[in-house]
């Protein structure tokens, strides 16, 4: 059975004149234990679909299924309920975000723990300080008196405290330095080898392609290809994948020339666009 199961998943968002259809038709799956890359330009509906998992944005039509449960049409109450059960966990690009600036690290790693009522929380907390390379001096300080990369880490650590089967990363390494990326990238693929599902969201094909197992791209709020990882990267299907696969330097195995790239970039109407 999947551990995520997204089907035909629109979300729209109001605006003061008219709606944005931000997802259109999205369906996607994950398996116990698998790695799923999505990626996509800026304003393509990655965090929209994350939001979505993780019922901040209530979808317009579709079905989210999380562990079992139909989570699409879930209350506070029922989410409250399913976060506790911590199955589903998450880390945004900003850790500030993902982290209270007035709790110690300490107090962070502790939280999620005392919700669930474990027993052992200083033990656990030391444990998963040295899974993610961070020293034990740290435990007394406040999120705003740590580095970027030292913040993510904490933040990847507090996903991880309460071993969630599945954990959301919206763009865990974009406000990375190369350094810092590289290590939190290593994390990654250390949670993927002990089992832990990750739904890996980035604009970053480079980032995304070592960790997942298979990519899904979207393009204007639609999934348009969804294979392989390997498949995807030597093989693109639809333009932007191309293209995307073109500018990236480290995957120039399928790599189109520059004369490949400008009739790639008029065809999608990116005359100009960064990629
Ligand atoms: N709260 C909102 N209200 C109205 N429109 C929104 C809202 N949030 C996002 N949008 C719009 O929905 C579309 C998808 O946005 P989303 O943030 O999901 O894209 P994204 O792929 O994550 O982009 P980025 O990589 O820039 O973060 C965009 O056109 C965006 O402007």
């Amino acid at each position: 059975m999947s551990l995520l199961e997204i089907s035909d998943l629109d979300v729209h968002y109001r605006r003061r004149v008219g709606r944005l259809h931000a997802l259109r038709g999205v369906s996607l799956s994950l398996s116990p234990g698998e790695t799923v890359g999505v990626i996509g330009e800026t304003g393509s509906g990655k965090s929209t679909l994350a939001r979505a998992v993780l019922g901040l944005v209530r979808p317009t039509s579709g079905r989210i299924v999380v562990d079992g449960s139909d989570v699409a049409a879930f209350n506070q109450r029922q989410w409250r309920e399913l976060r506790r059960r911590g199955i589903v966990q998450y880390v945004f690009q900003d850790p500030l975000k993902s982290l209270d600036p007035d709790l110690t690290i300490a107090e962070s790693l502790a939280e999620p723990l005392r919700i669930q009522g474990s027993a052992d929380i200083h033990d656990t907390v030391r444990k998963i300080l040295s899974r993610v390379r961070l020293d034990g001096s740290l435990l007394d300080r406040l999120p705003g008196e740590l580095s970027g990369g030292q913040r993510q880490r904490v933040a990847v650590a507090r996903a991880l405290i309460t071993s969630p089967r599945l954990v959301l990363l919206d763009e865990p390494v974009s406000a990375l330095d190369s350094a810092n990326r590289v290590q939190v990238l290593e994390l990654l693929k250390e949670l993927r080898d002990a089992g832990t599902a990750l739904l890996f969201i980035s604009h970053d094909l480079g980032s995304v392609a070592g960790v997942a197992d298979r990519i899904a791209v979207l393009y204007q709020g639609e999934v348009v290809e969804d294979r392989p990882a390997s498949s995807v990267i030597n093989e693109p299907v639809h333009p932007y994948t191309r293209l995307l696969v073109s500018s990236a330097p480290t995957l120039r195995s399928a790599a189109a020339g520059r004369a490949a790239r400008g009739e790639l970039r008029t065809l999608l109407n990116l005359e100009g666009a960064p990629v």
